[in-house]
């Protein structure tokens, strides 16, 4: 019997067939998600309650495995970082990009919002030109706990 939260998980092309009835506001956020922690959890919450619907897109395992964060991350694959993130009560819909980049996607979506944790300076990132050319808007919700994969990973590495 499937997890009641599994079907929160959806191919990008289901996504773009199902937009057009989603809520507004749609606010998007993005990520690998390797690992999650409590950073992650509190900043999809406030993500959440800065609209109707909070869609999460995951890095597939071949485009996280380019960004260069180890050589053996992520950890987890693609699916189960999307389970773990489908499971969370402030998560509506999951999704994944296999590209360098959310660009292609969020021009599919076309969200009012899109979000990022504060480690991003979001005037640097091409999706929030994207985004505001359709009169959206982009945000960084500053973080509330020092918290990483990768400082998690390096933890666990040490002990
Ligand atoms: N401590 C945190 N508080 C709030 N948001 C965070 C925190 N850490 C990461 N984020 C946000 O979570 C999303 C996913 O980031 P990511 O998966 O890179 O997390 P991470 O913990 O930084 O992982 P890694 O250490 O592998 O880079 C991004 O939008 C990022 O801005
Ligand atoms: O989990 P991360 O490293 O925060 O996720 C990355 O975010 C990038 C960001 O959206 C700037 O474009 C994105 O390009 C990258 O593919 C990862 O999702």
């Amino acid at each position: 019997m499937p997890a009641r939260f599994e079907s929160k998980i959806l191919s990008p092309a289901a996504c773009a067939a199902a937009r057009a009835a989603w809520p507004r506001p749609l606010v998007f956020t993005n990520g690998v998600f390797d690992i999650l922690h409590r950073g992650h959890v509190t900043y999809l919450d406030a993500a959440a309650q800065l609209g109707a619907m909070l869609v999460v897109a995951v890095n597939t395992d071949a485009s996280a495995r380019r960004l260069g964060k180890g050589p053996d991350r992520p950890l987890n694959s693609q699916d189960d970082r999307a389970a773990l993130l489908a499971a969370l009560a402030s998560v509506d819909v999951v999704t994944w990009f296999d590209q360098d980049t959310p660009l292609e996607l969020i021009g599919q979506l076309r969200p009012d919002l899109i979000v990022k944790g504060g480690d991003y300076d979001m005037d640097k990132l091409p999706e929030t030109a994207l985004v505001r050319s359709w009169g959206g808007d982009a945000v960084a919700i500053d973080f509330e706990h020092d918290r990483s994969t990768t400082k998690l990973v390096q933890r666990i590495r040490t002990r």
